[in-house]
């Protein structure tokens, strides 16, 4: 059926991302930019298959585009509440139930179908290896997306390299932390205690299954990152070069604009899109860039031990600081806090806040969508890894970009970080004193990768090439 003439047939994308927050929020921005793209006559239908679970919680907070469905599958696997408590059971669960009721959802979906719309692609979480499997099986081609750094990627998809080189496994408390890798297309020197926490031999088997999922990668359709160009381009080329497959860096895949002239910025025009929250107003009323933000993403957290000191520090350094915490329900519940300089509050909208003039710092556990989500806000970072990749990430950061610093600045560091290092390090970050060379610097250069990466989504940039080109030839359109 032809609905614009520019078409031969209607359009069927079928999103199936990793389930959890920080894999569905990326690929539903990616989702809705897609629709942004086509028009509603043009016909495009994008199902976004999520656990009966998700389906409950997104349906409650999303206002989607039409082109967008949510679809279910049953709860196959454990509960979004218990995934932190039990990372790798939660993980092995993914790996080994969902295919069966994603591949049954496919064949029902299929036949719900009107005649004439067939599924064009399947786009999935570069993590749930088994997609590639059923769309090869059924000739649908399928879309890889990877949610966390190019770098990440190259340093998994080389596990021969790191094999061969003694790097992998390897027992990180060894006295071996201090060795560089120097051997990884794209990635510069990186010594092994800044490699992803999965390449410890504790975490053996966890990273195999990793490298299986993303070596999948080169019987899929292409490739899409989360990611621009400009922020990772030596990973990115190196991986263009040896992966066979298109490679398209199509980000930063965050919550963007949908209405023109909205920059995120606490506007009147905003304001009459969404109810004020009241952390924005508590915002409102502190002074330019004198707030840290600190948030440990969506399901880690750090011990209550940890907790304790990172709070104590930050009430010692006397900064104003908004913290995320999954313990608190309630702002009434934010108790002996001085609520005039500090609120915590149990959610928020990650990058309304990041976006906020009052928001000069953001402590962070470096998940890849919080790390694009300030780049864009033009922010620096105070990290804080927890797991996986997100002492790569750090490295990033701080000594790669130099659009932060570090609270555990040595290997091995003693843990909890005491209350007294995290003060001395808040004040430093914040430039407390007023004259810290070092935190301007890193201030005057986080402002520098704001404009970089808004011009990539630009309307000639990089990122904004990139999807027109994912669409033309993966979606076989072509659009002005
Ligand atoms: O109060 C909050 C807290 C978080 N978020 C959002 O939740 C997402 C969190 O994503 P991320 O920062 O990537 O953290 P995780 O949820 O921990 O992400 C997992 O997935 C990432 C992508 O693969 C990895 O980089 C991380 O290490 C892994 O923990 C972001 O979009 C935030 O904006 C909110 O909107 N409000």
């Amino acid at each position: 059926m032809e609905s614009t003439g520019r078409f031969n047939k209607r359009r069927h994308v079928v999103a199936m991302p990793y389930p959890g927050r920080g894999h569905i929020n990326p690929m539903m921005n990616f989702c809705k930019l897609l629709a942004t793209k086509f028009s509603l006559k043009d016909d495009i239908r994008i199902s976004f298959v999520v656990t009966e679970e998700w389906l409950g919680i997104l349906g409650s907070e999303s206002r989607l585009p039409p082109q967008i469905q949510l679809r279910s599958i049953p709860n196959v696997i454990p509960s979004e509440l218990v995934r932190g408590s039990d990372h790798k059971g939660f993980f092995e669960a993914v790996q080994t139930k969902m295919e069966d009721p994603f591949e049954q959802f496919l064949d029902h979906l299929q036949q719900e179908d009107v005649p004439g719309v067939v599924v064009t692609a399947i786009i999935s979480d570069t993590l749930l290896p088994w997609t590639v499997s059923v769309g090869n099986k059924k000739n649908i081609p399928v879309v890889s997306f990877w949610t966390t750094s190019p770098s990440l990627f190259s340093i998994v998809y080389h596990i021969d390299l790191l094999a061969q080189n003694g790097h992998y496994p390897v027992d990180f408390s060894s006295g071996r932390a201090d060795e560089l890798i120097d051997y990884i297309p794209g990635v510069s020197p990186i010594r092994l205690s800044d490699m992803p926490a999965s390449l410890n031999r504790s975490n053996e088997q966890a990273f195999k299954v990793v490298s299986e999922a993303v070596s999948e990668v080169r019987k899929a359709r292409c490739i899409v990152f989360t990611t621009y160009h400009e922020l990772e381009p030596l990973a990115i080329k190196a991986l263009m070069e040896v992966l066979p497959v298109p490679v398209y860096p199509v980000g930063p895949s965050i919550p963007l604009p949908m209405m023109p002239g909205d920059d995120h910025a606490r506007t009147k025009s905003i304001d009459k899109m969404d109810k004020v929250e009241y952390y924005l107003e508590w915002l409102d009323s502190q002074p330019e860039e004198s707030v840290m933000y600190v948030s440990f993403g969506s399901f880690l957290s750090t011990s209550s031990e940890q907790m304790k000191e990172i709070l104590a520090g930050l009430s010692e350094s006397c900064v104003r600081y908004l913290l995320v915490s999954r313990s608190v329900k309630d702002r009434n519940n934010s108790n002996e806090m001085d609520s005039s300089r500090s609120l915590v509050v149990p959610w928020c909208n990650q990058l309304r806040v990041l976006c906020h003039s009052s928001v000069g710092g953001f402590l962070t556990h470096c998940g890849w969508n919080s790390i694009l989500e300030v780049i864009y806000a033009g922010v620096p970072m105070l990290t804080f890894p927890v797991a996986m990749d997100q002492l790569t990430n750090s490295k990033l950061i701080v000594d790669h970009w130099k659009i932060g610093m570090k609270v555990i600045k040595e290997v091995g560091a003693e843990r909890p970080v005491k209350r007294e290092e995290i003060t001395s390090t808040v004040k430093k970050f914040m430039n407390l004193s007023g004259e810290d060379e070092e935190s301007k610097d890193m201030r005057t250069r986080a402002k520098e990768f704001k404009k970089s990466c808004r011009q990539a989504l630009a309307k000639d940039g990089s990122s904004t090439a990139n999807l027109c080109n994912f669409i033309k030839n993966v979606l076989q359109y072509h659009y002005n």
